[in-house]
This record gives structure tokens, C-alpha cells and sequence, in this order.
């Protein structure tokens, strides 16, 4: 029997620190690293990003739509980025924020959380806005296949606020009732932006991770995760991009201070810098 996503999520975090590393390949950061808009430059960054930080970051996550925008091209790069992150014994999170009804999200399912699918990750992002019930096939999915989802609860983006504060108190009991009985962590996570100026909601019974982007870039500080979600600090992986991706020279040591000093407030007892 395989371990479960949050059993091998909860080892990576306890190993590797609590980092979550974006690959985001997007057109300003391929020129900065002197490489083509084009697939074959999406691939040489992809896989400088696999090679640099795989043993380093608890988890890492392919941003989709940076390779969709080359059509069938930049999904065979994604294919691949997917498979050199598995051989190198990550865990995957595919940023893809899929949502719809039910049937549709079957097909979802299939394309990501379905061990023998190409495109098959460890977790991927999914968006309740068809209600928390359309997520449910896909959750039982996640479950079969040992794999997870990571829902959005209340993005880091600004512009969020307003319409996910009137439906994130219904996201949380959906993703609580998931998880409930899972241990170390249900299937289900949650995504809350590292940008939130406090919690809104009590996150205590969640039972299930918390992904938190918006360091750096969007303008959050390891110390803003440590002050906003105290309370599930176990339970948070902080993930950064366009900050620790400037530069290829630079990105393993950018990482490394990212994880330490999110480790340092998060996880105290985790051992730093290897
Ligand atoms: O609430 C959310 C959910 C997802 N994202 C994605 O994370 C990265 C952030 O990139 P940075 O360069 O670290 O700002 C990107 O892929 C977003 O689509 C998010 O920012 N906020």
C-alpha cells in the first residue's frame, strides 16, 4: 500500500523544511535568464529549476498556464518537467485551479490524479466556484490515487477579497469535513495568500495543509506567514517565485534563505542550511 499525500507531505515538510518553490517560466523571466520564449526555453528553465531545488524544497509547483501558452509544445514540456520532478523524488503540485461541474471535473481528475495519466501529480489546485460539492469527485479521486487537492480558499491577490469572504467560511467547513479522520493531514488543503493582513476564519480544525503564496513578488516576508497563521504554523508551506527565479545563478542560494527563515519561525525545530 502507498503512503498517503499527506503522509509524504508531512515527511517532505519534516525533511526538507517548509518551502514550496514555483516553476514559472514566464516571458520576462526567460529573457532574464537569456533563454527563447519558446519551448525549447521553457524546458532549459524547467529543468534548471528541478536540478537546483529538488532537494531543497518540500514541494514544487509548475505554474500551468505558462506552459499551456505553447499549446500542445508547452504541455509535452510540462509532461516532462513533471516526470523530472518525480524521478527526483519531489512532490508535484500542478498550479492549474481547475473547476466545474461534476462530469467536467471527472475528466479532470483523470488528466491529473490519475496515476497513469501522463500529466499525473501529487496535488493539484482546484477553485470551488461551482460549489464545494462539485470537488467532491475529485477529491474521492485524489484519495484512490494517494494524491491531493489544494482548494482556494482566499487567494493572495487583493481584488479576491470582496467576492471569497463571503464564501471561504463554506470552503473551510468543506475541506474540515474532508479531512476529517486523516491523519497526518486529510487530502484536501487549502490556499491562503501569504498577503492576508490576518486570518478571518479559524483554520484549527482543518486537518489539512495550508498553501501560502505571495512571498516576496506580491510583497509578503516569511515573518508576515509566521504573525498571520500562527495558530496552523505546522500545517503552513509558504511558496515563492519570481522572487527566489530572478536569476538561475542565484536561485538555489535564494531558496535556501527562503526555506531557513520560514523553517526558523514555522518549524523551529528544523535543521537548517545542509
Ligand atoms: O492565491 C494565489 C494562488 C496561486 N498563486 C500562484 O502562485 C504563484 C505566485 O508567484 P510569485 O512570483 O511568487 O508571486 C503564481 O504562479 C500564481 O499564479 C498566487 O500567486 N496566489
Amino acid at each position: 500500500m502507498n503512503d498517503s499525500f499527506g503522509t509524504r507531505l508531512r515527511a517532505r515538510l519534516d525533511r526538507f523544511g517548509p518551502l514550496c518553490v514555483g516553476i514559472d517560466p514566464s516571458p520576462a523571466l526567460l529573457d532574464a535568464w537569456g533563454l527563447d520564449d519558446s519551448p525549447a526555453g521553457l524546458e532549459r528553465f524547467s529543468r534548471t529549476v528541478v536540478d537546483t531545488v529538488s532537494d531543497v524544497a518540500a514541494v514544487v509547483k509548475p505554474q500551468s498556464a505558462f506552459f499551456e501558452r505553447w499549446g500542445s509544445r508547452g504541455i509535452a514540456v510540462l509532461e516532462r518537467t513533471i516526470a523530472d520532478l518525480r524521478e527526483a523524488g519531489t512532490l508535484v503540485l500542478l498550479d492549474a485551479k481547475r473547476g466545474d461541474i461534476d462530469s467536467t471535473m471527472a475528466a479532470y481528475a483523470e488528466a491529473y490524479l490519475d496515476r497513469g495519466s501522463p500529466l499525473a501529480v501529487d496535488a493539484v489546485t482546484l477553485s470551488p466556484y461551482l460549489g464545494f460539492g462539485s470537488l467532491v469527485g475529485a477529491i474521492t479521486s485524489a484519495v484512490a490515487n494517494d494524491a491531493g487537492v489544494f482548494v482556494l480558499g482566499r487567494t493572495s491577490n487583493p481584488e479576491a477579497a470582496p467576492l471569497q469572504r463571503l464564501v471561504a467560511g463554506q470552503v473551510f467547513a468543506g475541506v474540515a469535513a474532508a479531512n476529517a479522520g486523516h491523519a497526518p493531514f486529510g487530502p484536501v488543503g487549502v490556499v491562503m495568500g501569504a498577503t492576508l493582513p490576518e486570518l478571518e476564519h479559524s483554520l484549527d480544525d482543518l486537518n489539512g495543509p495550508i498553501l501560502a503564496p505571495g512571498l516576496g513578488a506580491q510583497g509578503a516576508s516569511p515573518a508576515d506567514v509566521a504573525r498571520v497563521f500562527w495558530p496552523v504554523r505546522h500545517a503552513v508551506v509558504p511558496s515563492v517565485s519570481r522572487a527566489v527565479l530572478a536569476d538561475p545563478k542565484t536561485l538555489r542560494a535564494r531558496v535556501l534563505d527562503y526555506r531557513d527563515e520560514c523553517a526558523a519561525l514555522l518549524a523551529p525545530g528544523f535543521a537548517t542550511r545542509t
